[in-house]
């Protein structure tokens, strides 16, 4: 059996990973750790866990105290506060998977930029490796230290990953349109988020300065082995799960729908969580499931070719890949605990 630990259990990704954990056949759960329901069942804050799950949440001191005890620390916290634990863990050969930002650039200097912090513990930049399994299996089998992707990277990457890597499109012209459910700003309070603010309306946010900006850039220019600028512009939608990104980019040469499909299908061939669909992708038919859907249209007046994608941000944007990448860092079966069908409605 895998030990492991959550830190953060009581946020929105925190309690999805748990959701996975509890039901994946080699692993028991050691501790869950909170901030604000310290002391109390787990199932106090999420009673969907009643009489499943027993564990009182602990804090993040009486965490550190246990490390010790487990084989794999996750941590599920607003970022910026990543560095300490991740250093104490790693010290005890503990393996780390960090949902949050703060191991994602590879560049200090660019998270100084985005994020307006100083990097708590550059000298682990080196070995962090980005935890999205389709594109860097073979490092996360060896690494102690994940970086979990963020939601909208996660979509958008899948999505462009195979254009950028036979240098399909021009790369400057990329743009990626992206939707979020609510979820995706997580539990905590904020007025943005209420009820009443974000129901029956639709906002971009954060447009040209969005911090998942410098995240995709940075895996898409290693694909295709150039650097360059994108736009990418996030969206509110009012519902509670699910990511859809529409990507733009215009195309160096004419190539067919079809052979563009075909070359997307052998791209994604032995990925079990990746669709490549004939049809146009909808968040609801991966809600609930670690799937991300991928389908293309080529716009012949313009040129462009247009992928969109979707995703469960809580899931394939979260936990679930999460959970994957400890599949793939214990040598366990990548799908073990995973395989759960998206759910509709
Ligand atoms: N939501 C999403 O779709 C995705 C989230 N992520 C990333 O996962 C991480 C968690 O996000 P999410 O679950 O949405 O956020 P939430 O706000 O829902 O949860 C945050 C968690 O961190 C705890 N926490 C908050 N502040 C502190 C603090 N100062 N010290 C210790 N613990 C603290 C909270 O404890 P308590 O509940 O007790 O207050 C809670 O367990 C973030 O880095 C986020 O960016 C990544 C991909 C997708
Ligand atoms: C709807 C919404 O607010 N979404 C979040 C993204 C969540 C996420 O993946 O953020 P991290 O990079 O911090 O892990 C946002 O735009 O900030």
């Amino acid at each position: 059996m895998i030990n492991v630990g959550v830190i953060g259990s009581t946020g929105y990704a925190g309690q999805q990973l748990v959701w996975f954990l509890h039901r994946h056949p080699q692993v028991k759960i050691s501790f869950l750790s909170s901030h604000n329901h310290t002391g109390n069942p787990f199932s106090n804050t999420y009673p969907n866990y009643r009489n499943f799950m027993q564990n009182i949440c602990i804090d993040i001191h009486e965490a550190e105290q246990q490390l010790s005890t487990i084989d794999v620390l996750f941590i599920a916290l607003p970022h910026g506060k990543s560095f300490e634990l991740a250093k104490k863990a790693l010290a005890l050969n503990v393996k780390v998977i960090d949902l949050g930002a703060d191991f994602r650039l590879k560049d200090a200097a660019l998270y100084k930029d985005w994020y307006d912090l100083d990097h708590g513990c550059p000298q682990l930049l080196p070995e962090a490796v980005y935890g999205l399994p389709e594109l860097h299996r073979d490092k996360i089998k060896k690494a102690n230290l994940i970086a979990n992707p963020g939601c909208y990277p996660t979509a958008s990457i899948l999505a462009l990953a195979p254009l950028l890597k036979e240098q399909l499109v021009i790369e400057e012209s990329i743009v990626v349109d992206a939707k979020s459910g609510v979820s995706g700003a997580g539990r905590t309070a904020n007025i943005a988020t209420l009820y009443t603010e974000c129901s029956e309306s639709i906002k971009a946010y954060g447009v040209a300065s969005h911090r998942h900006t410098p995240e995709i850039e940075q895996e898409l220019s290693l694909l295709n082995g150039s650097s360059f600028c994108i736009s990418f512009t996030p969206h509110l939608v009012p519902m509670n799960r699910g990511i859809l990104a529409t990507c733009y980019g215009s195309l160096r040469k004419k190539i067919t729908k079809e052979a563009l499909h075909d070359y997307y299908q052998a791209f994604y061939q032995n990925e079990y969580f990746v669709r490549v669909i004939d049809t146009i992708p909808e968040t609801r038919n991966v809600k609930g499931s670690n799937l991300c859907d991928i389908g293309l249209c080529i716009d012949e007046r313009t040129g462009r070719v247009i992928v969109i994608s979707a995703i469960d941000n809580l899931i394939k944007g979260a936990a679930g890949q999460a959970v994957h990448n400890m599949n793939l860092m214990f040598e366990l079966e990548e799908i073990a605990g995973l395989d759960v069908l998206p759910m509709i409605p």
